[in-house]
């Protein structure tokens, strides 16, 4: 369904970014500025580009630039009125991520949901060739699948001879499908009008931008290892597809995972491999060396610095900025 991506065009020498996004009021910029230490704990060279909703107010915003992050504000995008059952009702809003293809600014970026921590460099990852789109397999086994045939027979992707898809019985085998918490794309302003123009006519579905963003790049989709993200839920659904030392960086999308706001109490929250990673998130969130203040910058480009010098100023709008700019969408349940 994707155009073929112009990667001929060049815009002059255009600049590579990490980037994530953003919404609501509560405690995700807890995991932003997780974010944003962890990948300055592991040396990357790249930014963070945080795309934020008009609703995340401006304490926030400033968090995040005294982090070193370069906040870009986006507007919503609603899908079609439908009256379909999200597998979580909040993610209606995650269908803003599909603003981050605007970012033309940046020739490659690596998009890293808020609930992910960076634990090894993942710079190279920049240097995979252009024109595809790269992100790691997801998983078909958690009760957040339930409503879908691969989950009613057990089949699952990560392990396709456990239970095998039958096509006569069941029509062609399910394409291979990443989780959107993590993915290597470039920004393309033709992409991006395309994106926005098929979203008008596809209804949404439970996974909402995620299962969206699988239908539209589905040619292009080239699996990446899932060091590259690991689902938490592949621990106890897939742990022979894991080794856990060797994970790059961890995607805490599983029930009660969220660190900030971990209990313990749910489902697998008591494994002790999952209160290791929680532990190794907070050790670099409560890490005062890993503020941007704290680090000298020598290796920084000229021009991060300047965008961060400008930041710093913050223009009189962010302090007039009013939080009752409202969303254009119908207020979406928050997450958090
Ligand atoms: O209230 C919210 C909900 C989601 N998000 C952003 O949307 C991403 C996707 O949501 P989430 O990670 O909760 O989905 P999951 O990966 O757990 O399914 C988050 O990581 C955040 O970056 C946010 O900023 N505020
Ligand atoms: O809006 C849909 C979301 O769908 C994905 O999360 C899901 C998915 O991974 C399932 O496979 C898991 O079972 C589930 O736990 C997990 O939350 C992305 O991580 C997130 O960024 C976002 O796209
Ligand atoms: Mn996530």
């Amino acid at each position: 369904m994707a155009p073929e991506i112009n990667t001929k065009l060049s815009y002059g020498s255009k600049k590579r970014a990490f980037v994530t996004f953003l919404a609501g009021n509560g405690d995700y910029v807890k995991g932003v500025v997780g974010l944003a230490k962890g990948l300055r704990k592991t040396k990357s060279k790249y930014p963070l580009v945080v795309a934020v909703l008009p609703d995340v107010p401006v304490d926030h915003r400033r968090q995040l630039v005294e982090q070193g992050c370069i906040v870009k504000e986006i507007e919503p995008v609603c899908p079609p009125e439908n009256q379909t059952q999200f597998a979580m009702a909040y993610y209606v809003i995650n269908y803003s991520k599909l603003r981050i293809w605007k970012f033309v600014e940046y020739s490659k970026m690596i998009y890293l949901d808020g609930d992910i921590q960076v634990f090894e460099n993942i710079d190279h990852l920049f240097g995979l060739p252009n024109g595809n789109f790269y992100a790691v397999k997801d998983c078909f086994c958690e009760k957040t699948w339930s409503h879908t045939p691969q989950y009613k027979i057990g089949y699952c992707q990560q392990c396709p001879d456990k239970v095998k898809w039958s096509e006569p019985e069941l029509g062609p085998k399910p394409p291979l499908y990443f989780n959107a918490g993590m993915f290597v794309y470039e920004p393309n302003l033709p992409t991006y009008y395309n994106l926005l123009e098929n979203l008008k006519v596809i209804p949404p579905t439970p996974f909402a931008e995620q299962d969206f963003l699988n239908m539209y790049f589905q040619d292009i989709y080239k699996p990446i290892p899932p060091v590259y993200n690991l689902v938490l839920a592949m621990l106890w659904r897939h742990p022979e597809n894991i080794v856990l030392n060797e994970a790059k960086v961890v995607h805490y999308c599983a029930a009660g995972a969220k660190p900030w706001r971990f209990t313990g109490q749910e489902e697998n929250m008591d494994r002790e491999d999952i209160k290791m990673l929680v532990k190794k998130w907070w050790d670099i969130y409560n890490d005062e060396s890993l503020d941007y203040k704290n680090v000298n910058h020598v290796h920084c480009g000229q021009e991060e610095e300047e965008v961060h010098m400008k930041q710093q100023n913050l223009p009189k709008i962010f302090t007039e900025l009013s939080e009752a700019v409202a969303l254009h969408c119908a207020k979406a349940p928050s997450a958090a």
